[in-house]
């Protein structure tokens, strides 16, 4: 103890002979100084919780609200550009489908090309991560905070999640922040008119399971979807009234409930998901993307994700028969599940979430299947399942339509006249019909028949003549 003190009292000796300052001193005001921060910290801390209940209008968007996004993209053109922010996160951007490959010169079959030499199309995307930012907005000073960890982002970045945001601004009255989201929405609106967003369901932890934006595509034109004009238009019809607000209110009076839901059925490679991604495309909705068979979802988790899509959308819930639901062999038919159930949603779970109470309404649900007779009436019961709209395997009709799409800038270019134009159209019909004639009815596949024709993607004479072939070969194989 002696020699500590000893110690102490020599450095202090010599603390004070070599700066000419007495330590004690030194310590002593040290100590008022972090005292003095500590407390403007606190008091700092009590009138920004003050303000904040008080005079701070703030709104938080949760991670899964389509309306996150368009702050995201709305801050990115607007507030971020050319500024620093303290902590953004780096991510390549393929969706990029409007944003061609800049590639050097037409294409020539005999020469390959290295894609590390050329531009590609993805681009570098630089998101506000962690950390906040003042901007203005129409007069009003905000400020938009984005947390990757809790409050003041301590601790590491969990770079798997998105964090909510959170918009203030000094004002009494919520108004500022909700012309501001208005204007974002609009914003996001214009941007991705002729997109469709795909929403996936992301698990985040064993518990945390929640919707999160995997794709933004340009829509598929619904002509490019082959299928008998009257079921086109059939569903095109039904979906359109179904959406109009007139009739959200007749279904209101009539006190039904506000949903409707469809059934596409037919073989492998028919174009169920591709009438599906179409159809989201026409009306201008996002693709909702649920699967029974993903081991992660428990059947509450999935009652909550269904509950969670917002009001006009597309609900795809795909394959339905692989999930093996069905009313176990029970005499008194009741609802259990099936022992050759293949996913944690049992059939009655399934029904709830279709048309339960906390089932949301004026969305759009389609079903696909290739199995439909294996499906149980509960789950195609009307009201559920309203429109049955049956996927066939082509026709010759449908495989000439098929040949006309795949070739249909053949006759566009626009190098040719008009009257060259018309005269490579007819052309392009009979080799359409010559090619349909070759081959068999219902038998293949548009999937099948379009893997062929893309190996002669410009040259619809060669696939002309190798189409006989094909089928010899296909139907050695099947
Ligand atoms: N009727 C169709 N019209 C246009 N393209 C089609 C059609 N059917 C299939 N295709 C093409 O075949 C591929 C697969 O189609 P899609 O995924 O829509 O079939 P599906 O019926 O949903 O198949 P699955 O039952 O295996 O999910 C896509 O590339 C699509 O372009």
């Amino acid at each position: 103890m002696s020699t500590r003190s000893g110690v102490i009292s020599t450095l202090v000796e010599v603390v004070r002979k070599t700066l000419n300052l007495d330590p004690l001193v030194v310590v002593n005001s040290g100590l008022v100084v972090v005292g003095l921060i500590t407390s403007l910290r606190s008091a700092a801390q009590v009138l920004y919780t003050y303000a904040e209940n008080v005079c701070l209008s703030t709104v938080h968007v949760r991670a899964e609200d389509p309306l996150y996004e368009d702050v995201v993209r709305w801050m990115n053109d607007h507030a971020f550009r050319g500024r620093n922010f303290l902590s953004v996160l780096a991510q390549t951007n393929n969706n990029s489908d409007d944003k061609p490959i800049r590639c050097a010169g037409q294409l020539d079959p005999d020469r390959l090309i290295s894609y590390r030499e050329v531009e590609d199309n993805s681009f570098l995307e630089l998101k506000p991560f962690c950390g906040s930012r003042i901007f203005r907005f129409q007069r009003t000073w905000m400020l938009f905070s984005h947390a990757a960890s809790g409050p003041g982002c301590f601790g590491p970045p969990q770079l798997d999640m998105n964090p909510p945001l959170k918009l203030q601004c000094l004002s009494v009255s919520l108004a500022p922040i909700r012309k501001f989201l208005d204007e974002v929405r609009a914003y996001g609106r214009k941007v991705s008119v002729s997109n469709v967003t795909i929403y996936r369901t992301t698990s985040f932890s064993p518990d945390l399971i929640r919707w999160s934006s995997v794709a933004s595509r340009l829509s598929r034109d619904i002509s490019t979807v082959i299928l008998d004009k009257h079921k086109k238009q059939t569903i095109l019809r039904d979906i359109n009234e179904y959406l109009h607000p007139q009739t959200r209110q007749w279904y209101a009076n009539h006190g039904i409930p506000y949903r409707r839901g469809y059934l596409f059925s037919g073989p492998p490679g028919t174009g169920k998901t591709s009438l599906a991604s179409a159809i989201a495309g026409v009306f201008g909705l996002n693709i909702y993307v649920l699967s029974l068979l993903d081991p992660t979802m428990t059947e509450s988790q999935f009652a909550r994700l269904f509950s969670e899509v917002p009001t006009r959308c597309v609900v795809l819930l795909e394959d339905v028969d692989a999930a093996g639901l069905n009313r176990a062999d029970t005499e008194d038919d009741s609802i259990q599940r099936s022992a050759k159930a293949n996913t944690s949603v049992s059939l009655s779970g399934l029904l709830n979430a279709i048309d339960g109470v906390s089932s949301q309404e004026g969305r759009i649900l389609i079903m696909t299947t290739n199995a439909p007779q294996t499906l149980d009436r509960a789950l195609i019961r009307p009201g559920r399942v309203d429109v049955h709209i049956r996927f066939e395997l082509p026709s010759h009709e449908e495989l000439r339509d098929l040949f006309l799409s795949m070739y249909s800038e053949v006759h566009q270019n626009q190098q040719f006249s008009p009257a060259e134009q018309k005269m490579e159209a007819a052309k392009l019909t009979e080799l359409a019909v010559r090619f349909a004639a070759c081959l068999p009815e219902k038998q293949f596949s548009i999937a099948e028949v379009q893997g062929f024709l893309l190996q002669y993607k410009r040259r619809p004479g060669e696939a002309c003549s190798h189409v006989e072939h094909w089928v010899e070969e296909m139907e050695f194989e099947k």
